[in-house]
């Protein structure tokens, strides 16, 4: 039986001598690089958070003491050691383990928000509710280098250093990278209590004049060895927490477990919110990790040849080259989002905020303002957190910025806070704001080439995950909407929305098949809604839209409300995803378990096309106007 067969908890830890944490380690890697190869996820951050998992289950309590992730993929060491070794071969699989903290799957877990730079403010209410509660209860959170970077974390900071005798532990667990490299000022803050030359050389002296001495050497450098975990505290600089007012200790070797165990066994005793800075290496004790110098395999994915992510990164330096006032915008994420060309051929037109998407927004804002043409390039889902950014930093003053939402729609694997699913709803309200949504990569290069020409007002575009449409050309043009088939005469208008062409031509295809006509019109810009668009609407007996946003307050949801405005009783019916925290599968599956596959979509409309038809036959018979009784009424 395999040690971590045994582990069924933390509390199995407890017994383990350092040699046989020592063994553990190394089977947790060789568990990690086995299963994520294959399921794919974040190999990289988990790999560097084995030492300091172990530790922190060791020292505290879970669940009674609540351990905290910050993004939470580096959560992978936590589950094996709270009970989910049996399952984890089905990580992130439909039905198997998430890839993030699960409520569901434990009583270990609490944070399922795979958003940044969140869990220190979890963090500091959960304290508070301790504390009022009279519950003796250790907060414990587990923060990046990267997820720092991020305002909230600084604004939870900003209070939880004033509760100075609130017992919190917060790791920084740093590795000196968010995908890349992690950039800014407090980065480099960090990188100079990491690297302090002070500590590094007399610990590497106390260790080489040690280990040469026989007998003695080796106990006394464990000796100096315990004190090299107090020695960083006494050597360091003196930084940014400490000025916050709150206790730090580090910098720590994050990969020495003892080292660890040690220093958040002084925290633990501190009694009020302290620092652990656990320096680490991302993907530590793989070397084909280590020597990624990309990203340290931050996430094992398929192959991104064909993606739309390839589409846009292609469009934009073409741009790029064309136009000198564009600049490109990543809140540190330029490889996922296609920003990598761009930065390496424009490097002075690009910039990497961190994971900070509310400053990407105004600052861009910023940047228009002074006569660029910002391209902010952010998933779709954390476009959620720059709401108020976009509305009254960049769109109340006009500003020519271009947002380019990636992963919007189903993402699938990462789960409900991943997939983009709410910006055409939440952006619709957006006054000037233009939305387009691309069916294929051509029409990518088109929209993105008529959005950066916009200069008075934002504008976006959206695309899904995954690899895009191949070319579906218009057969015709009618306003802004290109039309892409039209079969038959005025039965069934279907609006298709970005990635749903191909879905809605294939329907168009069915419905022909049961003697139904339909065209199929892909509106290109969305928001606003195309005028010749809701004149079209009244020559048909039913407009269909389907998008892969929520139903709610979407693209169709706008089209209706402009249907209603100019008369047109054409009945409608909006096919999107249903408003739900979605659990993770392949995004395939998922599509099609919402209803939005072609014979789902096909099948209802027959029916509501047959409804139609009925009524046609025997229309609603008149209301018998029933004789009033004649009541007396008080
Ligand atoms: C608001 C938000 N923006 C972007 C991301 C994408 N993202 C996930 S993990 C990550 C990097 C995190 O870096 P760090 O906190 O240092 O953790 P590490 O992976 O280095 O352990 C990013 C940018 C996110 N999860 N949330
Ligand atoms: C946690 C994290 O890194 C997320 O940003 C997510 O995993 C990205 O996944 P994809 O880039 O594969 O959509
Ligand atoms: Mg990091």
């Amino acid at each position: 039986m395999s040690m971590l067969e045994k582990i069924r908890g933390p509390r199995d830890l407890d017994d383990l001598t350092e040699r046989e944490l020592v063994a553990l380690a190394r089977e947790i890697r060789d568990v990690l690089i086995e299963t994520v190869s294959r399921t794919g996820g974040h190999l990289g951050p988990n790999l560097g958070m084995v030492e300091i998992t172990l530790a922190m289950h060791r020292v505290f309590d879970s669940p009674h003491d609540r351990i905290l992730f910050d993004v939470g993929h580096q959560a992978y060491v936590h589950k094996l050691l709270t009970g989910r070794y049996e399952r984890f071969s089905e990580l992130r699989q439909e039905g198997g383990l998430s890839g993030y903290p699960s409520r569901a799957e434990s009583e270990h877990d609490l944070i399922e928000n795979s958003h940044a730079s969140a869990a220190l403010s979890y963090a500091d209410g959960l304290a508070k509710a301790y504390e009022l509660r009279g519950e003796k209860r250790m907060v414990v959170t587990v923060i990046g280098d990267g997820a720092l970077t991020g305002g909230m974390a600084w604004e939870a900071l900003n209070n939880i250093a004033a509760a100075k005798n609130r017992p919190m532990v917060i790791i920084v667990n740093d590795n000196g990278r968010s995908y890349t490299r992690t950039v800014g000022g407090f980065a480099e803050h960090l990188n100079a209590l990491r690297t302090n030359p002070k500590y590094e050389r007399v610990l590497e002296l106390v260790r080489a004049s040690l280990t040469r001495t026989p007998l003695v050497g080796n106990p006394l450098f464990e000796v100096l060895h315990g004190l090299k975990r107090g020695l960083k505290d006494i050597l360091a600089p003196q930084g940014l927490f400490e000025d916050l007012g709150m206790k730090y200790i580090g910098p720590v070797d994050g990969h020495d477990e003892a080292a660890i165990e040690h220093a958040l066994e002084l925290a633990k005793r501190f009694g009020g919110p302290v620092i652990v800075h656990c320096v680490t290496k991302k993907g530590y004790g793989y070397e084909v990790a280590e020597r990624d110098e990309q990203d340290h395999l931050h996430q094992i994915r398929s192959d991104q040849t064909g993606t739309w992510t390839a589409a846009f990164s292609e469009a934009l330096v073409e741009l790029g080259a064309e136009r000198s006032d564009l600049v490109a915008i990543t809140a540190a994420m330029k490889d996922p989002t296609g920003l990598g060309p761009f930065a390496t051929k424009f490097p002075e037109r690009f910039f990497d905020v961190g994971i900070a998407e509310q400053h990407a927004v105004t600052s861009a804002a910023g940047l228009a303002m002074g006569g660029m043409h910002p391209v902010v390039a952010i998933y779709a889902t954390f476009m959620n957190r720059a709401f108020d950014q976009l509305l009254m930093d960049v769109a109340l003053h006009k500003c020519g910025v271009t947002f380019v939402l990636d992963r919007s729609g189903i993402t699938g694997e990462d789960g409900a806070s991943h997939n983009g699913m709410w910006d055409l709803s939440i952006f619709q309200v957006v006054p000037g704001l233009r939305i387009a949504a691309p069916r294929d990569g051509e029409r990518l290069r088109e929209l993105l080439r008529e959005a950066v020409e916009v200069n008075d007002a934002p504008t976006m575009l959206r695309w899904s995950k995954g690899k895009a449409e191949a070319e579906i050309p218009a057969i015709d043009r009618v306003g802004g909407c290109d039309v892409l088939v039209r079969s038959g005469e005025h039965d069934v208008l279907l609006v298709a929305v970005g990635a749903m062409v191909p879905t809605c031509v294939e329907v168009a295809s069915r419905l022909e098949g049961q003697g139904i006509g339909a065209t199929v019109v892909d509106p290109r810009w969305i928001k606003p809604v195309d005028a010749e668009l809701v004149e079209l609407a009244r020559k048909y007996r039913l407009v269909v839209s389907v998008e892969d946003n929520g139903r709610v307050g979407g693209a169709g949801a706008a089209l209706g409300v402009a249907l209603c405005d100019e008369g047109v009783d054409t009945p409608m019916h909006v096919v999107g995803i249903p408003q739900e925290f979605l659990s993770h599968a392949k995004r395939p599956k998922l599509m099609a378990q919402l209803g939005l596959g072609a014979q789902d979509v096909a099948r209802d409309i027959v029916e509501r096309v047959a409804l139609l038809d009925d009524e046609l036959l025997d229309p609603t018979p008149e209301l018998e106007t029933a004789p009033l009784q004649n009541e007396s009424h008080p």
